[in-house]
């Protein structure tokens, strides 16, 4: 497997544990930038851009969660971090469940926010309709169909600069990266393996999320040896953006940040 290198920002503590953030598709490292200072003061925080992502190169589509998580893997490396905890958001976090069951031994804990763990048809289907717009149309064809899911109503009224931050990073997305990870999300298939992870899990769900419902991270939550479950209210798929102080909440005993 050919390893890329991807763009990465480290900050917090150098010589604290590490704590490895995974974006969302179509979104960048600044994802993460409002809940940077809850996590700086406990961890050595490595944020990077998924492949086809921000600043990262976008290698030839079609991707897999393998390619992902050998990316993430690389990141890990590239930061002398032997083990981490890791926190994602949506294929983030996909990848994030793929580094515990292929790795464990490298991953303390993660928090997997705005996840799914497998690809029903109708799943399948919105990738296959996202793909026939992009073939016809810029990147900025997809921004207000996934924004309506992403925040919720209130929040894109109360936080413009927000949404303009989302926006700009949402028109770097290379279209060969989302067409790739798009690839990779139709193939995921971790539900039936979640039973044997053996890295603590947290699932936080946005309550208003449809992409990645509560119900669902419920289930994920169930299905995994050590797993739990967190909802965040008011919060639609993009919860560290969303309802920043929801998430603090949600994963503060799970990450030990109090
Ligand atoms: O972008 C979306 O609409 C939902 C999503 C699926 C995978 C991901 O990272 O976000």
């Amino acid at each position: 497997m050919t390893t890329i290198n991807l763009h990465s920002q480290v900050s917090g503590l150098s010589d604290g544990p590490g704590l490895l953030l995974s974006n969302s598709l179509s979104t960048t490292v600044n994802m993460w930038n409002p809940l940077l200072p809850a996590l700086e003061k406990h961890f050595k925080v490595v944020r990077y851009d998924t492949r086809g992502h921000g600043k990262s190169p976008a290698p030839a589509a079609p991707y897999s969660f393998d390619d992902l998580v050998n990316d993430a893997f690389a990141v890990m490396d590239q930061h002398g971090l032997e083990t981490a905890s890791i926190m994602g958001c949506s294929l983030g976090s996909m990848t994030a469940l793929g580094m515990g069951l292929s790795r464990p031994e490298r991953i303390e804990r993660i928090v997997c926010t705005a996840a799914r763990a497998d690809s029903p048809a109708p799943f399948k289907q919105s990738w296959d309709d996202r793909i026939a717009v992009l073939d016809k149309n810029d990147i900025s064809a997809l921004w207000e169909g996934s924004l309506a899911n992403w925040l919720t109503p209130a929040f894109r009224e109360a936080q413009p600069d927000s949404v303009e931050q989302l926006r700009n990073d949402f028109l770097l997305t290379n279209p060969e990266g989302f067409r790739g990870c798009a690839a990779a999300l139709k193939g995921l298939d971790y539900l039936k393996d979640l039973g044997t992870m053996k890295v603590p899990v947290l699932f936080v769900a946005g309550s208003e999320d449809k992409g990645a419902a509560p119900q669902t991270m419920q289930e994920m939550a169930d299905a995994t040896l050590d797993g739990k479950f967190a909802l965040v209210p008011e919060c639609g798929h993009i919860v560290a953006v969303n309802n920043t102080s929801g998430l603090e909440s949600a994963i503060s005993d799970f990450l030990g940040l109090s």
